[in-house]
């Protein structure tokens, strides 16, 4: 490979980082295959300021991939342990009002699963109420770090000291949402839509722009224009789209609130944050010298390969639906080897042509699953025509292949207990190889596994102690405490999950529930008619299995009901509530806990539907004014307590 030449742009930022090598040496050190510790330093320092400058030269995979290899060779090494610094653009830098750290990356929803984990182990250490942590999710601008205090605003610098850049809102630059100054951390970014349409064919990409906006020279008068076009803008963390929620919703909904949240912003994004939001937590949390241990960036690499199919295998799912799984020449993809994707349908099999020989497109988009981006080369597919595990002929639904036998299609039953326990999540030991084994012997229903006595499981070839365990494991996923919609959710009905579970609970009884007629339910939030008809049928096939279930008694804590809470005799029911600033009298989760026990909605940013927002102390004049022109009753701390007696 042959090296690469620095820009005069380039070789003027890496001058100011005052490196020991020469600039031809730092050129060869971008296609050395294996580069050594100092290298490795040299590399990621002058990488890491030409991204910072505008002038990237690396994917930021490969720059991620790079540190990892340092952090292992070289652990201690204070480039680890800081922010990875911007270039001064000046000589003169400030001390910051506030820390500004970098954030711990995760590329993996694994790696989120262990960040959750360890949030829920910081809460049981401090007693804090595991039913109160509460994640917020926005999009990670991809922008220039910049903190707003009211007065001036700060680059991000070394996250102590930054450098001070009040002249980009000399320069006419605006808080995004018009939102005013003083909130604290955000990002300089421009919209996608404006650079592409007005600005890329002078500029390569967004951060040349970035820079130009707090340089200190004269700024470009394209730039310039930008910004008086309000394309241009700060945009404070606080104001951005986000989604709160739990450690479950945030884990049973992933996919869903990241494409959400994903695609929430008209701006370049680099990944989603994730954050606990509760104080108390995020303080006993704490931080290291690079970043909030409660805050955490998920970012997605869009590496991606074409591979060759070498067969599509049908596959029958808990529905019946039959999944094409691509099994592949393996291929090394960012880092894992891929020998299976999933296809869509079997439609797209027989539309696109993905059979043995065919070429496919794989992104490896950080979620479990690479997804086919597009097919390169056709080949004959081959569309089976009975089911693989009961050989059941298929028909089509739509764009699936079906199998129709409902009642006795092993890989039906197998899923649809596999769902079961998965679903309820309160014990281990019924994962597919169990399930499998059980069904083996002719259990075909969740009931049923219920009654399987100790030599019985013995009798299907478990251990002795296996069996007692798995008899002990069923006990225990009665008697532990379990949400009554996670526990309807476990029965696998086609738009029951989680979300919708509870949605209904609120409204019926898990056992009134099997009782309500579409026209009900439409005229619950969140329903249309196809899906209310979907979820009728749905309820009306499982009923006998459910019922029979649902007798063997399990622990179920039960979903407040909308009415209930509406009905409570307080001045807040049923009024959507914020609170805000830091409170006196006890903590603002507290008393937000406080004000759902007596009916009100809490939310937690001012919207057109919220009615009260109590503002305590260290609150921001424009979030009040903002309230007020949206016709919210803005509360202080006592007056609210007044309201509520
Ligand atoms: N391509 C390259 O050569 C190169 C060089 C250096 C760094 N990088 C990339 O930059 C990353 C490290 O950079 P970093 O430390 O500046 O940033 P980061 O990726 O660690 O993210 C932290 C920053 O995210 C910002 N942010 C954006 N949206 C946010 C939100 N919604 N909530 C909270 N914070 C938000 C904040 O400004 C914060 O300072 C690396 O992972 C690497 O991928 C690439
Ligand atoms: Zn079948």
């Amino acid at each position: 490979m042959s090296n690469y030449k620095f820009n005069d742009n380039q070789i003027a930022i890496i001058e100011k980082l005052e490196l020991n090598s020469d600039l031809s040496d730092i050129e060869k050190l971008f296609s050395i295959n294996h580069p050594s510790v100092e290298q490795l330093e040299t590399l990621l320092k002058v990488a890491n300021a030409l991204y910072r400058s505008g002038h990237p030269i690396i994917e930021d995979k490969v720059y991620d991939d790079y540190l990892d290899d340092f952090k292992t060779l070289d652990p201690d090494n204070p480039f680890l342990s800081n922010v990875e610094p911007e270039v001064l653009i000046d000589s003169k830098t400030v001390p910051l009002p506030k820390k500004m750290l970098s954030t711990d990356k995760a590329y993996s929803f694994e790696e989120i699963k262990k960040w959750t984990e360890r949030i829920k182990k910081a809460a049981s250490e401090i007693d804090f109420d595991q039913e109160s942590i509460e994640i917020k999710v926005t999009p990670k601008l991809d922008g220039y770090a910049a903190y707003d205090d009211g007065t001036r605003l700060y680059t991000r610098g070394d996250g102590t000291r930054g450098q001070d850049i009040t002249r980009a809102f000399k320069r006419g630059l605006k808080v995004a949402n018009n939102a005013g100054r003083g909130l604290g951390p955000g990002e300089i970014v421009i919209k996608k839509s404006y650079f592409d349409k007005v600005l890329s064919g002078k500029f390569e990409n967004s951060r040349n722009i970035q820079a130009a906006i707090i340089s200190e020279k004269k700024v470009d008068e394209d730039v310039q224009k930008a910004i008086d076009d309000g394309a241009c803008v700060f945009y404070p963390f606080s104001e951005l789209t986000k989604w709160v929620g739990s450690i479950d919703k945030l884990l049973s909904d992933f996919e869903s609130i990241f494409e959400k949240i994903w695609n929430a912003v008209d701006f370049d994004i680099d990944g989603l944050i994730l954050e606990s939001t509760n104080s108390l937590l995020k303080e006993y949390m704490g931080a290291t010298r690079k970043f909030h241990r409660w805050q955490i960036a998920f970012k997605v690499n869009t590496e991606s390969a074409e591979v060759e199919v070498l067969k599509v295998v049908p596959q029958t799912s808990r529905t019946g639906r039959v999944t094409p799984v691509a099994e592949l020449l393996p291929t090394k993809l960012s880092g894992a080897t891929l020998s299976r994707a999933t296809v869509h349908h079997y439609m797209m099999v027989k539309t696109n042509g993905v059979g043995p020989g065919a070429v496919i497109k794989l992104v490896r988009s950080g979620l479990v699953i690479p997804k086919i981006e597009a097919v390169i080369k056709r080949a004959e597919p081959e569309l089976p025509q009975s089911c693989p595990s009961c050989n059941a002929h298929l028909i089509w639904e739509g764009d699936h292949l079906i199998c129709p036998n409902k009642s006795d299609c092993p890989a039906q039953t197998e899923n649809t207990l596999i769902h079961f326990f998965k679903t309820l999540g309160n014990v281990d030991g019924f994962g597919p190889k169990v399930v499998k084994r059980i069904t083996n012997y002719g259990i075909k229903h969740i009931h049923e596994i219920y009654q399987i006595p100790k030599h019985e499981f013995v009798t299907f070839g478990f251990g002795d102690k296996t069996s007692q365990n798995l008899v002990d494991q069923l006990k225990a996923s009665r008697e532990i405490e379990i949400e009554d919609w996670r526990f309807l959710a476990a029965f696998g009905v086609s738009r029951l999950a989680g979300g919708n579970c509870e949605k209904l609970l609120q409204h019926h009884s898990i056992v009134e529930l099997f009782d309500v007629s579409v026209e009900e339910m439409v005229k619950i939030d969140g329903f249309a008619q196809l899906s209310a008809e979907a979820i009728v049928e749905g309820l009306a096939n499982v009923k006998e299995e459910f019922f029979k279930v649902y007798e063997l008694g399990f622990n179920l804590s039960i979903t407040p009901k909308v009415s209930d809470r509406e009905d409570l005799d307080s001045p807040i029911a049923g009024a959507v509530v914020v609170f805000t600033g830091s409170m006196q009298q006890g903590s603002r989760d507290d008393m937000e806990k406080h004000a759902k026990s007596l009916g009100a909605k809490v939310a937690k940013s001012v919207t057109g539907k919220t009615k009260y927002l109590v503002a305590g102390d260290k609150v921001g004049e424009t979030k009040i004014t903002a309230a007020h022109d949206k016709g919210v009753t803005v509360l202080t701390e006592q007056e609210y307590l007044n309201l509520i007696g």
